[in-house]
């Protein structure tokens, strides 16, 4: 018996910050305050003194009476409070609501705010209100708050800890909170575990002093080796960004839970194969390589975020046959590439560049000499994809005349006039614009002889990838008039980052653009990226929804819904499925839904289960031959 009762768990959960988001009285005070002059200037001040008594530089009971003289609070203004505290429960409470259902002995609320709505809140979690410890108002006549019941131990410093003392629990006391106060009771002596709790706030000298750093609840049921509503808490999933991604997208997944690393520059391969071990999802653009060689040093990678449209610098084929998935953002910067290549055209036909150039050196030469106007010009589109497409559609608008070639059939739109040979198309265009991809047969696809075939002065774009121009073919044609204007984005050898120093063979050549690789660099395209690839990221680890993988057998999954998801990927071999409903059946799972695809490399099942499988049955799951990765969701 006593064994027994020393190993019981009891959660002794704080409320401000912790089991809500926010801290109470600030709410209060934008309710209480919504039409005091001092609006304002209160709630500030009502916040410094929070963060003051959070901090242990105050004393609690000066700073309660502080912020309730400041807050002009009432009992009318409670129900709206407690309707917005129950709309602000921290996320990853709300999501464990079974285990505080399933717990109501074991939980405990100890708190220095105020029991008139705690106790309404938490007691909707299935928390017994005679489970909650916390303050008591106390009010006038006319219902306004002024003082709060001073006999009250939890109004004092030190209260939880004689409060918790009170209790007389017996068992292992797990103290979870985000302030010096809840730490304080670790240190008295009165909690086994003190785990700080940072899903809302983190408070260093608080992290400092903890047995355990609690980012949210699925964390310490994780850490408790107890069941919680996720298979895997999102803080142990780590991710790593590079290439300065835009900030919302570090938000977003930080937001939702995961562990973000970011990097504004590139690494090179030797550097990534350092910092890809424990990565389970690496972010990146164009220029960071994802070799065969860092797929096999990846340990726990589990899906790539290629927040660009080219994959070209990954091996996705090493990537799939690792059972890892590659998402991109196809059509996210389109249209900014496009629009640069417009501008480019147009800029380039006037020999903007160089007059501006002459202009900032004192140079005033107006002449109408090599300069043009796009209408009625000839546009020769090199890949008709989603971006040659849509340049398609806007240089038409503009009065060029399209002409397109692509390797594969295309729908011409407008009046685009499809070309059946590169040559028909390089024989007649005045300005040529390559949007091919960068698949590594495309290197070194636009040669001195292609140059050759063109008009001569013609203009030349190349917003596409580095390597599928001879650049020195390009220069000799810039240099022998040729080519007579050339905006180049992409280039062989592109920098890491912005403090890396540029060279080209292009540098000063006549009426030549260069850019640093920025056709889908504006803010709009890299906010759109920003949502675009996280969301896949989540959906992919929230539920093993591969839809617009670019590497993965798509399938776009149901929402998991009581039931167990198990995720197995494996070699396409024959008999994989039949093992896999074999080992089901043996362990008697019953199958309420099961998705099948494959590739030549890999098959991908989901199975839904409608049974608490054991470790036995996912240990059986992984030793079936030809598995790459498994895992299970629920
Ligand atoms: N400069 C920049 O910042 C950006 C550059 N890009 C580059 O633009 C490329 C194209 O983008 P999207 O149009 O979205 O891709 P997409 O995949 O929709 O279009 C590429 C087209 O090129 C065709 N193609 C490929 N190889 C070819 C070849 N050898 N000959 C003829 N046609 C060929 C394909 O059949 C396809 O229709 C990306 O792969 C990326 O490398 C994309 C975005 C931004
Ligand atoms: O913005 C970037 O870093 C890369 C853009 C690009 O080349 C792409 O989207 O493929």
């Amino acid at each position: 018996m006593k064994v027994e009762e020393e190993e019981k768990q009891y959660f002794v959960i704080d409320f401000d910050s912790t089991f809500t988001k926010v801290e109470a009285l600030d709410i209060l005070g934008e309710i209480s305050l919504s039409n005091h002059p001092e609006r304002n200037t209160r709630l500030q001040k009502i916040k410094d003194i929070t963060d003051l008594g959070m901090a242990g530089e105050m004393s609690l009971r000066e700073s309660l009476i502080a912020r309730i003289q400041l807050l002009n609070g009432n009992r009318a203004h409670l129900p709206e409070l407690i309707s917005r505290l129950s709309k602000l429960v921290s996320k990853s409470i709300e999501r464990n609501r079974v285990f505080f259902d399933e717990h109501p002995e074991d939980t405990f609320i100890i708190s220095n705010g105020f029991k008139e709505f705690i106790v309404p809140v938490v007691t909707k979690f299935g928390i017994k209100a005679d489970h909650v410890f916390a303050n008591d108002m106390i009010f006038d006549e006319e219902g306004n708050i002024i003082d709060l019941n001073r006999n009250n131990v939890l109004s004092i410093n030190g209260g939880k800890v004689k409060q918790i003392e009170a209790l007389k629990l017996k068992g292992q006391i797990n103290m979870i909170g985000d302030g010096y106060t809840d730490y304080e009771v670790r240190q008295a002596g009165m909690a086994n575990n003190f785990y700080a709790y940072t899903e809302n706030v983190e408070r260093e000298p608080v992290k400092k002093h903890a047995d355990h750093i609690a980012p949210s609840f699925d964390e310490i049921l994780y850490h408790k080796k107890m069941s919680g509503a996720l298979s895997y808490p999102k803080n142990r999933i780590k991710m790593l960004l590079l290439e300065s991604v835009h900030p919302n997208a570090l938000a977003k997944l930080k937001e939702e839970g995961f562990s973000v690393e970011s990097y504004p520059a590139g690494l090179d391969e030797d550097e990534l194969c350092k910092k890809i071990k424990g990565i389970h999802v690496l972010g990146l653009r164009s220029k960071t390589q994802v070799t065969a060689k860092v797929v096999r040093e990846a340990d726990k990678l589990m899906a790539i975020g290629a927040f660009c449209i080219g994959t070209n610098q990954i091996d996705i084929e090493a990537a799939l046959e690792a059972g890892i998935p590659v998402f991109n953002a196809p059509f996210s910067n389109t249209r900014s590439v496009v629009e640069l290549a417009i501008a480019e055209m147009i800029s380039l036909m006037r020999g903007i560049s160089d007059k501006n150039r002459d202009m900032h050196q004192g140079i005033w030469s107006k002449t109408a000499k090599n300069s043009f106007e796009i209408r009625g010009k000839k546009l020769g589109i090199i890949g008709y994809g989603s971006i040659g497409a849509q340049l398609s559609v806007l240089a038409e608008n503009l009065g060029m005349d399209v002409y397109y070639y692509d390797l594969v059939e295309k729908l011409a739109l407008g009046n685009a006039t499809k070309c059946d040979t590169m040559e028909e198309l390089l024989a007649v265009a005045d300005v040529v614009s390559l949007h091919i991809d960068g698949r590594p047969e495309n290197g070194n696809f636009f040669l001195r002889e292609h140059f050759q075939m063109m008009k001569n002065g013609v203009i030349f774009l190349n917003l596409a990838r580095g390597p599928v121009v001879d650049i020195l073919a390009l220069k000799e044609a810039i240099l022998s008039g040729k080519v007579i204007g050339a905006g180049v984005d992409v280039f062989p050898e592109e920098p890491n980052s912005n403090n890396d120093p540029f060279t080209s063979e292009l540098m000063g050549l006549p009426n030549t653009i260069l850019t640093p690789h920025i056709g889908g660099s504006t803010l709009e395209a890299q906010e759109n990226i920003a949502d675009f690839v996280p969301r896949k990221i989540m959906d992919y680890i929230n539920t093993g929804n591969t839809e617009n993988s670019v590497n993965f057998p798509n399938i776009t999954l149901p929402p998991l819904k009581d039931a167990h998801r198990l995720i197995h990927i494996h070699k396409n071999r024959p008999g994989v499925l039949a093992k896999i409903n074999n080992t089901l059946a043996e362990f008697d799972a019953n199958i309420v839904g099961q998705y099948l695809k494959t590739n030549e490399a890999i098959g991908y099942v989901i199975t839904d289960i409608n049974k608490q499988y054991g470790k036995e049955l996912s240990k059986s799951l992984k030793k079936i031959d030809h598995t790459i990765k498994f895992r299970m969701l629920y």
